[in-house]
Formats: C-alpha cells, structure tokens, sequence
C-alpha cells in the first residue's frame, strides 16, 4: 500500500492507496509540532481504528509546506513505517514545467494539484485551493504552470475578524439569505461568503483573459481544499470541486517516479 501526506498550514491530510484505488483519507491538526513518537502513535491509532495493517504500507510520499515538522514526521515515517519517503520537491518528476520566476519558490501543494489535474482532466487549468491561503494555480493543456494568486484564506481571515473587533462574535460560516442582512451574524456571515466569492470570481476571471493571451483554450475551473463547497455553491466560475485532487496528485508523482 501507498501512503501519502498532504502537510498544510492547517491540517495534515493522509491518504491511503492500493494501486489506484483510495483505500481511506485522515485529517489532523497541523499544530502544534509533535515527536516522531507522537506522529507515531497517531497514525497508527488511525490505521487500527480502520481495522489496515500499517505494516503494509510499502511506499510513503509527502508533500509539506510546513518545514518545521518535516524532522518528526520524516523520522516517524522512517521508523514506523520502516520505508524512506519521497518528498516532492526539486528533482522529483512531476511532468510539470514550472514556470515560476524561481521553480523551487511555489508551495508543494500547488504542484501536487497541478500534476493531478493535469493528468485527470487533461485541459487548461485554474486550480483553486480553498486552505489556510486560497491558492489560484494557471495550469496550461501541456502541463506548464504558469504561476497564479495567493490569498488569505477564509478560516484565517475570519478568525482575523472576530478576534481583532470586540463586539463581532465568532460565527459559523454559512450563506446567509441575502446581503442586506439585519442582524450581525448574518451582516459578518454575507460579508465574509459574499466578499469571498467575489474574490474568487474576480480573481478567476483576470487568469482566463491572461491565459488566453498565453495562447490556452478556456481552462476549466477547478476548485479543493476545506471549504472549497461553500464558495463553489455561490461562485459563477467554479466549475468543478475535486476534494481529493492534492491526494491523488500525490498518489500520481509515486507512479511517475516508479
Ligand atoms: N471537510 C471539511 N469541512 C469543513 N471545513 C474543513 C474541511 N476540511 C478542512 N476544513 C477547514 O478548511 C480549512 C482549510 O483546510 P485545509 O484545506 O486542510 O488547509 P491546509 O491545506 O492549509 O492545511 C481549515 O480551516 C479546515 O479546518
Ligand atoms: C500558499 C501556501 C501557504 C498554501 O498552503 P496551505 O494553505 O495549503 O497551507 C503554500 O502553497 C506555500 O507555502 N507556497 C509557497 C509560496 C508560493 O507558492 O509562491
Ligand atoms: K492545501
């Protein structure tokens, strides 16, 4: 079996494969920093609970934009799961032409969803990843990355909110029915949906008038990470949602480094 790690600001995603075939995904916090041990002990309490051996696990690849855990996790990895990890980053094949000022500059995350969308749906491209920073990624037909936007994310931006103004609670985020609202937690809910989706649709709709004069077709507008259901419902570019795109980007870089 094939286990991968998607390391984000906010979570850290694992994914479980055999073959192609997703066996089971897990989701814990990113902080704070823990031991190898303590790594440890989580992953294989997940796997327990899932009734799968960890010792079948024959391949490890992680994709991080967090160093400061790379360590621990690294050496978890090694002396749990007994296997060396491939690290996606420079030097490993991903069939992506970065086209990055500096190549070694762009998130992890932002290639890994590159080469799965590349691969799945084999068209233009802009990516929208919806975690700690919303990420917008211009993928072209022959697999060139372009480069794109980087955003405070929703959660983060949100939470900027409520702790920086003493009257404006915490509130969940949910469309509210309009956006001229009468009560504060509706006015805060419309703001931060309404505001969000405007970003994005705006944002989208600059990348295509730029990727049309980089000579692509209209790219499909892809959308994953956390909250990528909630903006997509509203927006009127996302055209598709794929919560697994950075698992089987992962799962795909194993393939290709084979
Ligand atoms: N399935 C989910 N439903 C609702 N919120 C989610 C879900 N998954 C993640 N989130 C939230 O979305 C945000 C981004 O999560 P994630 O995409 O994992 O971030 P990152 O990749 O930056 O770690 C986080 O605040 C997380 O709590
Ligand atoms: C922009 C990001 C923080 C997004 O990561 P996430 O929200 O998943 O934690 C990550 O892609 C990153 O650290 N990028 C490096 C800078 C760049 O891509 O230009
Ligand atoms: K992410």
């Amino acid at each position: 079996m094939l286990l991968v790690f998607d390391v984000g600001n906010t979570n850290i995603v694992l994914g479980l494969y055999e073959g192609k075939k997703r066996l089971s995904d897990w989701r814990m916090s990113t902080t704070p920093p823990r031991t190898a041990d303590e790594y440890g002990m989580v992953a294989i309490n997940l796997f327990e609970k899932a009734n799968i051996n960890y010792k079948d696990v024959k391949a490890v690849v992680v994709s991080s934009v967090v160093p400061n855990i790379m360590y621990s996790l690294e050496h978890m990895i090694k002396k749990y799961f007994k296997v060396e990890p491939l690290v996606v980053g420079p030097g490993v094949k991903t069939g992506i032409n970065i086209k990055y000022d500096n190549p070694k500059e762009v998130g992890a995350d932002r290639i890994v969803n590159a080469v799965a969308g590349h691969e799945i749906y084999k068209k233009p491209l802009i990516i929208i990843d919806f975690g700690t920073a919303t990420t917008f990624c211009a993928v072209g037909i022959r697999g060139d990355y372009y480069g794109g936007c980087i955003a405070p994310g929703i959660k983060i931006s949100s939470d900027a909110l409520f702790e920086r103004a003493a009257k404006l609670p915490r509130v969940e985020l949910i469309k509210p029915p309009s956006v001229i609202c009468k009560n504060t937690v509706q006015s805060m809910q419309a703001g931060i949906v309404y505001g969000y989706v405007g970003l994005v649709d705006l944002i989208v709709n600059k990348m295509k008038i730029e990727m049309r004069n980089l000579g692509e077709q209209e790219p499909l507008v892809v959308a994953t990470g956390g909250l990528a259901k909630l903006i997509a419902s509203e927006s009127s570019t996302i055209q598709e949602i794929n919560p697994y795109l950075t698992l089987e980007g992962l799962r795909i870089i194993y393939e290709k480094n084979q």
